[in-house]
């Protein structure tokens, strides 16, 4: 196959499987089938299903010449990718969240803070001079405060619904996430021209969305 393309499993990939199959480039993915590859032959192109967490780590050693990943995961890893083009699906953000009316800041001790993204976090807290601890945790984040595990937790808001739901509210927003077209850094030099065929037919329909999003 002249391109291996990765695409998440889980919600974003029903989105971004959605928008391949307008472009007319995702017809032989079959989500249902439990398979997890799918060959185009008529165009050479292989999808492959993966963790969304994962995507990164497939692109990035050049297994798939590029795929679709969340900003978030993007800056987590420090992915040594190109990112070539932002797209419209996948649009949330990171934040700084805790209990409502609860903003505790404080300049000379250490807060705790709970979350899927440590690396993010330290980065953004090391930044502002501010000390913590860091508490890993892999899903369910918004318990960790209820629960005086942590002080406050970094994690994803899309709706905003979770944090509501749980009596938190959002102290800071860190940093605005969309999902992104990435490339294996050999993949993009020596396949360039397919890669920027494939591009252009998402571009397309990732525009469509945008205007009705
Ligand atoms: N409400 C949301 N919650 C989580 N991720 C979201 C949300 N909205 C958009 N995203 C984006 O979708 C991506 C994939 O989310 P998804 O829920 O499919 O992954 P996941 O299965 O939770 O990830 P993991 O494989 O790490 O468990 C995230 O990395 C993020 O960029
Ligand atoms: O602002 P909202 O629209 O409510 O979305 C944000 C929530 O969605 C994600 O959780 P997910 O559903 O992936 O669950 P998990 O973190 O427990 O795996 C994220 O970690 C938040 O909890």
């Amino acid at each position: 196959m002249s391109l291996t393309i990765a695409i998440p499993k889980g919600r974003l990939g029903s989105q971004a499987i959605e928008m391949l199959k307008a472009a007319g480039i995702g017809e032989s993915i079959d989500e249902k089938s439990r398979k997890l590859v799918f060959d185009d032959e008529q165009r050479n192109l292989r999808f492959m299903l993966l963790k969304n967490s994962d995507i990164i780590t497939y692109v990035e050693n050049g297994v798939a010449d590029i795929g679709i990943s969340g900003k978030d995961m993007i800056m987590e890893n420090s992915a040594d990718i190109y990112e070539l083009y932002k797209m419209n699906i996948g649009k949330c953000k990171i934040s700084v969240a805790g209990i409502k009316g609860k903003k505790i800041f404080k300049d000379d001790t250490i807060i705790k803070v709970a979350t899927k993204f440590p690396e993010t976090a330290k980065k953004y807290f090391n930044s502002k001079g501010q000390k913590i601890k860091i508490i890993k945790l892999n899903g369910s984040i918004e318990l960790a405060p209820i629960l005086g595990l942590s002080d406050v937790i970094v994690d994803i808001v899309e709706t905003g619904n979770t944090l509501k739901a749980n009596g938190l509210e959002v102290f800071e927003d860190m940093y605005p996430i969309t999902a992104m077209v990435i490339s294996n850094k050999i993949s993009y030099k020596f396949k360039r021209k397919e890669i920027k065929e494939i591009i252009e037919l998402i571009r397309k329909e990732d525009e469509k969305y945008g205007e009705n999003n």
